[in-house]
């Protein structure tokens, strides 16, 4: 953990000066684009380069793994589907091959804890554990299972961007895994299991009350303070969290835009972030997820979203569908003309 942390530092701010220079020079009104102007010189800074390449190669990566709270009936799902989606990921019809496919984004699916075996040729097999225990009664995975799942995400993340991705995208999959993240949620932003607790799939009103207090009574029982994020990860798992907080480090690692999904993903992020504050400088927020705890997420993380579309799919979806928005921003830095150049008076 302390060697992959010892090469995370923050953005390039020349490159980032460079950038906001760059931006008032454009053909246009300064200000003009808003949001992409900023989101550009982050992507400056993230790269090292002004104006940094259009990350036209980029892959979404859907960590999926299974949760033992599923047994205390949080999920209206039963868990058979985390392993039946991943079947239909590599098959190529669920959403997220959709969007991907129209956003001309690669899909790499991992098994990192589902409880079932998957034979499927054309996903990564990196199983963990076959899910975690059970949060509500002890601690779902030990230190080493923690570190084990954090490593497949870094190291992932490492051969993707030696494979040659530009931008790296975030995917989950897991029935109960938004309890997971509720708890996780609750213990970096300081918010109650209330605020954070939401309806994942689809529950009533009377599965939400009763997902709320297994979130309530979990914190009350494990106690992790926000100052121990590998406490909070074995506490509370799940395996894809704890994946997709070393893949989040590792594309900040190698100093390459990571694009967030979404509840899972901001749990996951605010691990990272408790782990290295600067990771955050790599962090795009592609969207807002429906998931109440995603937008607390979001606020502790300092990420505005770029999209808010009422989606709470997960999969990667909000990544992918977020993903043209980060193109352009950059394609406009890199490729548009000058006042200079046009022989326009600014
Ligand atoms: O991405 C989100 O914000 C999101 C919000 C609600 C649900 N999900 C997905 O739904 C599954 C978890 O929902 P649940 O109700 O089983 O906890 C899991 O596969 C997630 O990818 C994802
Ligand atoms: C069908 C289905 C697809 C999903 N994709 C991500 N989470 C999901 C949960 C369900 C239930």
């Amino acid at each position: 953990m302390e060697e992959y942390l010892a090469r995370i530092g923050p953005a390039d701010e020349a490159a980032m000066r460079a950038a906001t220079e760059r931006q008032l020079r454009l053909t246009k009104p300064a200000g003009s684009l808003g949001v992409l102007e900023e989101l550009s010189v982050r992507v400056a800074g993230m790269t090292g380069v002004c104006p940094p390449a259009v990350p036209t190669a980029a892959v979404v990566t859907v960590f999926a793994a299974d949760h033992g709270v599923h047994a205390q009936g949080v999920s209206p799902w039963p868990q058979e589907v985390t392993a039946a989606m991943l079947a239909n990921f590599a098959g190529g019809g669920a959403a997220v091959n959709a969007f991907a496919a129209n956003n001309r984004v690669d899909v790499r699916v991992v098994d990192v804890g589902v409880a079932s075996d998957v034979d499927e040729l054309d996903i990564v097999h990196a199983k963990v554990r076959a899910g975690t225990r059970d949060l509500s009664v002890g601690k779902a995975l030990t230190a080493d299972e923690v570190q084990a799942a954090v490593a497949v995400g870094f190291e992932l993340a490492c051969q993707l961007v030696l494979d040659g991705y530009q931008c790296l995208l975030t995917g989950d999959m897991g029935i109960a895994n938004t309890t997971a993240s509720a708890a996780l949620i609750a213990t970096f932003s300081g918010g109650t299991a209330d605020e954070v607790t939401g309806r994942g799939t689809g529950i009533d009103d009377a599965t939400l009350a009763h997902k709320t207090e297994i979130v309530r009574a979990a914190l009350a029982l494990h106690e992790v303070p926000a100052s121990e994020p590998l406490g909070a990860l074995a506490a509370y798992g799940g395996l894809e969290h704890a994946a997709l907080a070393g893949y989040i480090l590792g594309a900040a690692a190698n100093k390459v835009p990571v694009i967030l999904d979404g509840v899972i993903a901001g749990a996951a992020a605010l691990v990272a972030q408790a782990l290295e504050p600067a990771v955050i400088d790599y962090c795009i927020a592609g969207h807002r997820s429906a998931e109440p705890g995603h937008a607390v997420a979001l606020k502790t993380l300092g990420l505005q979203p770029l999209v808010d579309l009422d989606l709470r799919l997960g999969e990667g979806t909000g990544a992918v569908l977020a993903y043209p928005i980060v193109t352009c921003a950059v394609r406009a830095l890199a490729e548009m003309a000058t006042f200079e150049d046009a022989g326009i008076e600014a």
